[in-house]
């Protein structure tokens, strides 16, 4: 498996950005080097499979968490000394909110819009009744889809230059799914915000990204345009009696019961694949991003 991204600096002015972040937890790696910027107005999905290091990622670029090595920068400040006027301008929704469960979430809205100056109460309010949410129950005792729910709303709310969602969709019910990604990506288009979100759905992806980033046993294997993928990646088939000609930095191998071997391939910057699909017998297979995502996940 190969990085695809080749980075240097970190860019100052991108709203998140990381070089070289590692972490383990108990000796066990869960972030190998991980470089990543999110420029300004973009709705990036981080997509992995379960435990891949999404959360982990997520809070090292957030300063929420120390990651053994590497930086990372929020709006060009440190995430671990972040000002407060850079905190003013996040949101970020956890996989499991559990802060201020002891309040209502009107409670909880009236105590935060004090530190927002651009809190939307008309949004709290309309979106609180869209999604039939208890606004006088403590959120202790809501489920952990309404918990979720009122904490996005809380994010949203807050007008947020960055947005940051783990998971977002993981308790949420289908319609529930649709109506946020709908919103985040429209915060994105009208509000010119910038948005990460983590997920393992992959039409989630294909409703609300505009890049996409794959993490994979914590290392980042892509990271493209959305529309970019199925031109950029596909599959490319080798007979048996080829498959020694294989590119040897493709992202994925599979080698079938009849002897051949189907590999996942990047285009190279002329726009040409690997010499290998010129052999005789080869061929070149489109790819849709859940077969992408599938073939390099395994
Ligand atoms: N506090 C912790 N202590 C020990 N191991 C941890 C801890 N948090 C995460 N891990 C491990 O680190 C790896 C990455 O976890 P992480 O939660 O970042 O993955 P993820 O992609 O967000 O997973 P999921 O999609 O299941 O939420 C996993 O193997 C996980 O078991």
């Amino acid at each position: 498996m190969n990085a695809v991204l080749h980075m240097d600096e970190p860019a100052l002015d991108a709203p998140l950005s990381v070089r070289g972040v590692a972490h383990a937890y108990e000796g066990r790696n869960a972030l190998r080097g991980v470089d990543l910027d999110l420029p300004r107005g973009s709705v990036l999905g981080l997509i992995g499979r379960n435990g891949a290091g999404k959360s982990t990622l997520i809070r090292a670029m957030l300063g929420l968490l120390e990651p053994l090595a590497g930086e990372a920068l929020v709006f060009g400040e440190p995430a671990l000394r972040l000002s407060d006027a850079a905190k003013a301008r996040i949101a970020y929704v956890p996989q499991q909110p559990e802060a201020l469960a002891w309040l209502t979430a009107t409670q909880m809205f009236d105590y935060l819009s004090r530190f927002y100056p651009n809190w939307d109460e008309r949004f709290v309010e309309r979106t609180m009744q869209r999604w039939e949410l208890p606004t006088n129950r403590v959120m202790a005792k809501l489920s952990p889809g309404e918990r979720q729910r009122v904490d996005l709303v809380r994010a949203l709310a807050s007008q947020p230059d960055l947005l940051v969602l783990d998971e977002p969709a993981a308790a949420l019910d289908p319609v529930a799914r649709r109506d946020l990604l709908r919103e985040v990506a429209l915060r994105a288009g009208e509000a010119g915000a910038t948005v990460l979100f983590s997920t393992h759905i992959v039409s989630d992806l294909e409703r609300a990204a505009s890049e996409i980033a794959f993490l994979h046993d914590g290392q980042l294997l892509l990271h493209c345009g959305l529309d970019e993928t199925k031109e950029r990646y596909a599959r490319l088939w080798l007979p048996a009696g080829q498959s020694a000609a294989a590119p040897p930095h493709a992202l994925s191998r599979h080698r079938h019961d009849d002897g051949s071997l189907s590999v996942v391939v990047e285009r190279a910057v002329d726009g040409s694949w690997p010499e290998a699909a010129r052999l005789p017998g080869a061929r070149v297979d489109a790819l849709g991003l859940e077969d992408l995502f599938v073939e390099i996940a395994e």
